[in-house]
């Protein structure tokens, strides 16, 4: 977590009721869908913020002096919209309730805000099924065994594409042919500028798994097993514990899914009870698109087993219809975002219990899971699942710091699987990885450039923009959509329907631009992207590399390119490692800057004055950046000028205050 310690948000007092109307006002204008959510505008009037929500806002103190207010856009956005549409269920619940009892008083029957709250607070209380158990963060001395695993193709997968063609004619056309049906019918693709290296000699048939599950493996199209997969699932079947490190799009989800479905088909028949079936598998992922889509895949692969159900449990959609849902069709394997199995233990009845069946759990990108962002939430799932169970942790970066909290999940005696060869880059060869830095006034000219360039070279083109924050992906894709390109974008500030109708869309596209923030960074298997832009400083080089994964799945080739302003080079030694070479900033053209500065024009004032203080708002969160704050602000002003602001928007007094940002000279406020 950049930023240091986190400390709870001042202008609430502890009842968690704001009083000040200016404070109501400020807040009104920093965080107006969450004053929407309260269904309070900026009337000045006591707000009552539940406790739960005052956990959401945030101070970080940087050396124990400066504080500023911190907000982790996409978790924080997922929660509001969470809590949103759970506050709808809650009142639809009420409304009948009130229908119901229509002796209650009309007075109580308006004070049900409160009520309701309370209400939660209450069942809080009585969280009977979670463990005292606490953990404290301690390294655990005995660490894992570590695998690394060098599958004998391999050496084979390190050589250059032409070679590896050429080693196929050697090895025979037939099994050319095989190879080529078999990438076709998994991929809808021919396998003309694949690279293998992901993919080892086993066979699905070869490995211990039941034949329904094989029917379904072959019904999916796949015929060889990926290197992650023929190296865990012989130890998932054996029961242990196992942390998974393999490349971006390498079969992962596959990995964990597949021996997951082994573990409930051999459960003896006492542990499955038809009508109330328990979750014997709980799938933990970052991300609603993520979780949606490790769901699908677990369909597919249960296409044979008509016995195991498998429902998805996500932000942003009705708390209630997920309850119905799960009552309609019990399911045995749950994939989960944590914040609303967290919504499901504390407030769908028969849920905890149900979780007492977990047999396997699953944390999907585990560093991003054990990460402080989401500790304390995985800390609590895991308090709620039996203690005798296995826990598979896989993700394409496994830091340091994860391997050494991997206890908070794991037996301590658990597998560490790494298909990374130790001393190799973490990304893939056949992606073209580039940098170029430039002021940040000629960015949105660059990014314009790069994209018309490629569209023109590549007509099945299928890009991705990665921005810095929800807020300046919206001015990005408003921009770009002003100059004519074919955009959709995705943030955590959009509604969930949209959401995951703009990520099915861009799944099936070609011809298309993704504008994005980072809830399209992990995970997401888009087939078939062409090109990955990333403006701006990434959070940190496991971010470069999970935006980067974005492109070059399953052996195809792609290319990654990182925009960055001269200030930001401080970011390029960390992935010194990696296969990253300085690229010629495009050629100026006078016509093309006068089309982007016209374009600059027409998009909305509010979304420059949003995109301006959430700008601020990331790169002060950066300890490098925010050091000087003067300095900071002079960055944040170039930036402003780079949309074409002569004077930088205003920002309320309060939220520079909570930025650590009063009286710094530069600023305007309001
Ligand atoms: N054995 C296999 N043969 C061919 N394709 C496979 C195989 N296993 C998985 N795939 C395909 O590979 C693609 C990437 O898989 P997946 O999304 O699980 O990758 P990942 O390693 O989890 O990626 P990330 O690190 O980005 O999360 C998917 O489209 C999946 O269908």
């Amino acid at each position: 977590m950049p930023g240091g310690e986190l400390l709870p948000f001042r202008p609430l007092d502890s009842s968690g009721i704001l009083r000040s109307p200016r404070c109501l006002s400020v807040l009104g204008r920093a965080f107006p869908f969450k004053l929407k959510y309260q269904t309070c505008s900026s009337r000045p009037r006591p707000l009552l913020f539940p406790r739960r929500w005052r956990r959401e806002l945030w101070v970080a103190s940087i050396g124990g002096r400066e504080k500023f207010l911190f907000e982790d856009e996409a978790k924080f956005g997922d929660r509001i919209s969470d809590r949103k549409t759970e506050k709808l269920d809650q009142n639809r619940v009420r409304i009948k309730k009130n229908e119901r009892e229509s002796s209650v008083p009309l007075k109580r029957q308006r004070d049900g805000v409160s009520d309701g709250f309370q209400g939660v607070d209450d069942r809080r209380k009585s969280r009977h099924f979670l463990s005292k158990k606490r953990f404290d963060g301690e390294v655990d001395e005995e660490e894992g065994k570590d695998h690394f695993f060098f599958a004998k193709q391999r050496s084979e997968g390190g050589r250059g594409l032409s070679e590896r063609r050429s080693a196929l004619k050697v090895s025979g056309e037939q099994e050319k042919r095989d190879d080529d049906e078999v990438i076709t019918k998994a991929t809808g693709r021919s396998s003309a500028v694949e690279n293998e290296s992901h993919l080892s000699q086993t066979r699905f048939e070869q490995c211990s798994i039941s034949p329904l599950s094989l029917k379904g493996v072959k019904a999916a199209g796949y015929e060889r097993m990926t290197l992650v997969q023929e190296a865990t699932l012989p130890l998932i079947l054996e029961g242990k514990d196992v942390l998974a490190k393999a490349k971006t799009g390498t079969g992962k989800t596959l990995a964990f899914l597949l021996p997951a479905i082994e573990v409930i088909s051999k459960l003896p028949p006492g542990d499955r009870d038809p009508k109330r079936p328990s979750i014997n598998v709980l799938v933990v992922c970052p991300t609603r698109e993520l979780a949606s889509q490790a769901a699908a895949e677990a369909n597919k692969l249960l296409k044979f087993h008509p016995s195991i159900g498998v429902q998805v449990v996500i932000g942003g959609t009705r708390l209630t219809l997920e309850q119905k849902r799960m009552q309609a069709n019990p399911c045995q394997i749950l994939v989960a975002t944590p914040g609303r199995l967290k919504d499901h233990i504390k407030n769908t009845p028969g849920f905890a219990t149900r979780l007492m069946g977990v047999k396997v759990i699953v944390l999907d990108e585990a560093d991003q899971l054990l990460d402080m962002g989401f500790r304390k939430d995985i800390e609590n799932i895991i308090a709620a699942v039996p203690k005798q169970r296995q826990t598979l942790l896989f993700s394409a970066t496994v830091p340091d710091e994860v391997r050494q909290i991997c206890h908070i999940a794991m037996e301590s005696d658990y597998e560490f699987i790494n298909t990374v060869e130790e001393g190799t880059e973490e990304t893939h060869s056949q992606v073209r990885q580039t940098y170029l830095v430039a002021p940040l006034d000629n960015h949105f000219q660059i990014l314009y450039s790069i994209l018309t360039k490629h569209i023109s070279e590549d007509a099945d083109y299928k890009v991705i923009v990665f921005c810095t924050t929800a807020m300046v992906t919206k001015l990005v894709a408003d921009l770009l959509s002003k100059l004519h390109l074919n955009i959709r974008e995705i943030h955590s500030r959009k509604q969930q329907n949209y959401r995951t109708r703009v990520s099915e869309e861009f799944r099936q596209s070609k011809g298309l631009i993704l504008v994005s923030s980072d809830v399209s960074a992990r995970g997401v298997d888009y087939p078939d992207v062409t090109l990955v832009i990333q403006v701006g400083l990434p959070a940190d080089r496991e971010q470069y590399i999970h935006r980067l994964g974005r492109t070059g799945r399953t052996g195809k080739e792609g290319t990654g390119i990182l925009i960055l302003a001269p200030w930001e080079k401080f970011f390029l030694p960390s992935i010194n490692d990696l296969p990253v070479t300085a690229a010629p900033l495009p050629p100026t053209d006078p016509n093309t800057r006068m089309k982007v500065e016209r374009a600059l024009s027409n998009v909305e004032m509010k979304n420059k004055g949003s995109a301006y203080q959430a700008w601020l708002g990331y790169y002060n969160s950066n300890k490098n950046i925010s050091r000087d704050k003067t300095r900071l602000v002079a960055l944040a002003n170039e930036f402003s000028q780079s949309m074409g602001l002569h004077n930088p928007p205003a920002i309320p007094k309060l939220i520079l205050r909570k930025m650590g940002l009063s009286n710094v000279p530069g600023l305007c406020t309001k």
